[in-house]
Formats: C-alpha cells, sequence, structure tokens
C-alpha cells in the first residue's frame, strides 16, 4: 500500500476530474496521480535535492507532490505552455500550505530552459513529462548547459507509451517515445533505468560507471 496523498492534492485531483476538459489537447487523464506522486517525492527526499525542474505541469500533481517533499528553501519551477491549465493549478497550490515553493512558468518549454540556462539556474532534479517529440530537445538542452547540476537527475516519464516502442510504434508519440529511448540508450555520456511505472518512467544521469581495466 502506498501513503495516502495530502488533502492538497487529493483535492487537486478531485478538481482535476470534476473540470471539463472539452476542447484542445488536454485531458484529466494527463495527470500523473497517486502512485507516481509518491515516487517522485521520494525521487526528491533520496537525491536531497532542493531545486526541481518539471517540464510539463498540467494541473499540477506532480509539481505539487516533490513541492511537499522539498526542504525549506527548495523550489520547483514548473514549465507549462498552456495559460489556462497554469491559472488553474496556481488556484490548487494557492491552498496547499508549500504552493509558493512553486514557479509556475508560462510558455514553450525549450524557450524556458534556454532562459533559465542564461540566467545561470541549475536543477538537482528534472522531472520531463511534456510534449514526447519535445524529449530529444529538452535532453539536449539539459546536457550541453549547466541546467543539470553535477550528480543530478532526469527522471522522464511515459518511456512505455502503452507499449509502441516494444511492439512497434504507431503513433507520432509513439515514434518519438522509440526513438528517444534508442538515442538515450546509445548516448556514452548518460547511465539509465526504465522503470515499469505506470506509462514507464526512465532515471537518466551523467555515465559514472566505468570499465574496470582487464
Ligand atoms: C502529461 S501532462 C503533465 C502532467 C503533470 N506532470 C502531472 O503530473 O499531472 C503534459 C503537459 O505538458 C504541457 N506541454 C505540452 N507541450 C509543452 C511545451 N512545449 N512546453 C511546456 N509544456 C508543454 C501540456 O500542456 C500538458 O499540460
Amino acid at each position: 500500500m502506498t501513503t495516502p496523498p495530502s488533502s492538497a492534492l487529493a483535492d487537486l485531483e478531485e478538481r482535476t476530474r470534476r473540470h471539463v476538459w472539452s476542447e484542445g489537447p488536454l485531458e484529466q487523464e494527463m495527470l500523473s496521480g497517486h502512485l507516481e506522486g509518491w515516487f517522485l517525492r521520494f525521487l526528491v527526499g533520496m537525491t536531497g535535492a532542493r531545486d526541481v525542474l518539471e517540464i510539463g505541469m498540467f494541473t499540477g500533481y506532480s509539481a505539487l507532490a516533490m513541492a511537499e517533499e522539498l526542504p525549506d528553501g527548495g523550489r520547483v519551477v514548473a514549465c507549462e505552455v498552456d495559460d489556462s491549465v497554469a491559472d488553474f493549478a496556481r488556484a490548487c497550490f494557492a491552498a496547499s500550505p508549500v504552493g509558493d515553493r512553486i514557479d509556475v512558468r508560462v510558455g514553450p518549454a525549450a524557450d524556458t530552459l534556454a532562459r533559465a540556462a542564461r540566467a545561470g539556474e541549475s536543477f538537482d532534479l528534472v522531472f520531463v513529462d511534456a510534449d514526447k517529440p519535445g524529449y530529444a530537445r529538452y535532453l539536449d538542452l539539459l546536457l550541453t548547459t549547466d541546467l543539470l547540476r553535477p550528480g543530478g537527475l532526469i527522471a522522464v516519464d511515459n518511456t512505455l507509451l502503452q507499449g509502441e516502442p516494444y511492439c512497434g510504434a504507431t503513433t507520432p508519440n509513439g515514434r518519438a517515445i522509440a526513438s528517444f529511448n534508442e538515442a538515450v540508450a546509445a548516448d556514452p555520456r548518460l547511465e539509465q533505468v526504465l522503470i515499469p511505472l505506470r506509462d514507464g518512467v526512465t532515471l537518466i544521469r551523467r555515465a559514472r560507471v566505468r570499465e574496470q581495466p582487464s
């Protein structure tokens, strides 16, 4: 059994479920939820992260879950392209005692990341959960700037994409994730582990393991 969510998270989930997502690309199923929320909390706690970056916030479940685990002074910078869902999330954060730890940045995440890199910001933990075709670009930005601190961890959501990368990709998102997974696996700068949690979460870090000389 997984520890129950806080009342703020339970409320956020309920508000997301009650909302009518009739038009546009957003739908309530995007919310990560209880199990993944606690998994992300554990990542924050185990890595001792103070500065967390989220790429793809939606109504804010994962951002708030991670914020609940942060030490005092910690923050989550949460990137979201959709204005109205960003407002929805802000209203939910206002009802949480740790909501002020979340800095919502609205706009295409690649632009937000480039701006943050130019401003010298850096992060201990990054959760990637936005548009699947954008994943390769986000990883590249994280690895070619100082956005990811030395020893930092990246968690990437939906890397199983309902089995498409393994059973044959039939959708644009499936093809994007299949190609992302192959690129990560072939990149000698990286070490990764794909965890079959919900729709798959891959943990990625800069390579540390060295072959022992024989
Ligand atoms: C799967 S949802 C995120 C779920 C969220 N992490 C949670 O735990 O509930 C993906 C979100 O990424 C946002 N998104 C899509 N493309 C984006 C982009 N280019 N930049 C920033 N956000 C983007 C979508 O608007 C959507 O809200």
